[in-house]
C-alpha cells in the first residue's frame, strides 16, 4: 500500500463550553486506507469528523487534504475537493427512488444544476452512471423502489452508493453499521472492504467486529486525545486501550 497521506489533521482543538472535546488531535489518513476511529461515548469522534467535513470549525490546530490547507474552506468547497460524509441517521430522499437519489449526486457531482427529473431521467449518460453506483452497491434490482419503502439496511446502501457517486478522495462513515442487523452488518463489511483501494475511509463505529475486519489502522480516541495510532493486533493488546474501553464496548 503506498502511505500518501489523503488527510493530516494537526494538533487539533475544539471545546465546548466547559468540555475540551478535540484535545491536540494528530491523525493520518493514507490513500487506499480504512482507518477506524474509536473511543468511548462522548470521546468527540463526531465532533472530529464535523471539523474535517467542514461542518465545525475548530479552535485551533489544521486540517489538510492532499498537502492543502482546507480549514477556511466551507463544507461544499470540501465536498468538491472530494470529502464526502455519511451521517448516523439515513439522510437519502424517502419520497424518490433509489435511481433518482443516486442521479442526484450524479448530477451535483456532474457540475448540473438541479432541473430535478424528468430532463435528468433522459440523459442516458448520467442515468447510466447512477446504476453503476447502485450496482457496485448492490441495489441495481431495487433501482424504481421507493426509498422509504426499502428496509434500512437497504436505504444505508443507497446512501452510500450516493457517496460514490460524488467520486470522494476519502469517505467519513459515522457509524455505517447503527441500526442494523448482523446480516446487514456483514453485507456493510464486505462492501467496504470490495471498495478498498478506490478512496480512502474514516470509519467512526462501535462494532468492533466490524472495525477489525476492516481497518488497516486504528486510532483511539479518549476524552478528545488520540490515546494510541496502531494496526489492529496492536491495539487490541495494549493495556491502556483496554482501560478506556472497561465497561464499553468488548474489544476481544
Ligand atoms: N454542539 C455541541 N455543543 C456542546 N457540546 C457538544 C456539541 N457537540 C458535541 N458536544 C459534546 O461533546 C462531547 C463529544 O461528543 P461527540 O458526539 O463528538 O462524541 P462521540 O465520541 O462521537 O460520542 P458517541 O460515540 O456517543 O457518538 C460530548 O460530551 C457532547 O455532549
Amino acid at each position: 500500500m503506498s502511505a500518501q497521506p489523503v488527510l493530516k489533521v494537526n494538533q487539533l482543538c475544539k471545546r465546548f463550553g466547559a468540555i475540551q472535546v478535540t484535545d491536540r488531535v494528530d491523525l493520518v489518513v493514507n490513500s487506499q486506507e480504512i482507518h477506524a476511529l474509536i473511543g468511548p461515548n462522548g470521546a468527540g469522534k463526531t465532533t472530529l469528523i464535523s471539523q474535517i467535513a467542514g461542518e465545525v470549525r475548530p479552535d485551533s490546530g489544521s486540517i489538510e487534504l492532499h498537502g492543502r490547507s482546507i480549514g477556511g474552506w466551507s463544507m461544499a468547497r470540501r465536498a468538491r475537493a472530494g470529502i464526502s460524509r455519511s451521517y448516523q441517521i439515513n439522510s437519502s430522499i424517502t419520497a424518490f427512488t433509489a435511481l433518482e437519489n443516486v442521479l442526484l449526486a450524479v448530477q451535483a457531482h456532474a457540475g448540473h444544476n438541479f432541473h430535478f427529473f424528468r430532463p435528468v431521467l433522459r440523459d442516458r449518460n448520467l442515468v447510466e452512471r447512477a446504476c453503476m453506483f447502485l450496482d457496485r452497491v448492490g441495489m441495481l434490482g431495487l433501482q424504481n423502489a421507493m426509498v422509504g419503502t426499502l428496509a434500512y439496511g437497504q436505504q444505508r446502501l443507497i446512501e452510500v452508493a450516493m457517496a460514490l457517486a460524488t467520486e470522494p478522495g476519502l469517505m467519513l462513515l459515522d457509524e455505517p453499521m447503527a441500526g442494523l442487523g448482523p446480516a446487514e452488518s456483514e453485507r456493510m463489511v464486505e462492501l467496504f472492504d470490495n471498495l478498498r483501494g478506490q478512496c480512502a475511509m474514516l470509519l467512526v463505529e462501535h462494532d468492533m467486529d466490524a472495525v477489525f475486519a476492516l481497518a488497516d489502522r486504528i486510532s483511539v480516541l479518549v476524552y478528545g486525545q488520540v490515546l494510541v495510532c496502531d494496526t489492529p493486533a496492536h491495539v487490541k493488546s495494549n493495556p491502556k486501550v483496554r482501560e478506556a474501553y472497561l465497561g464499553d464496548e468488548e474489544i476481544d
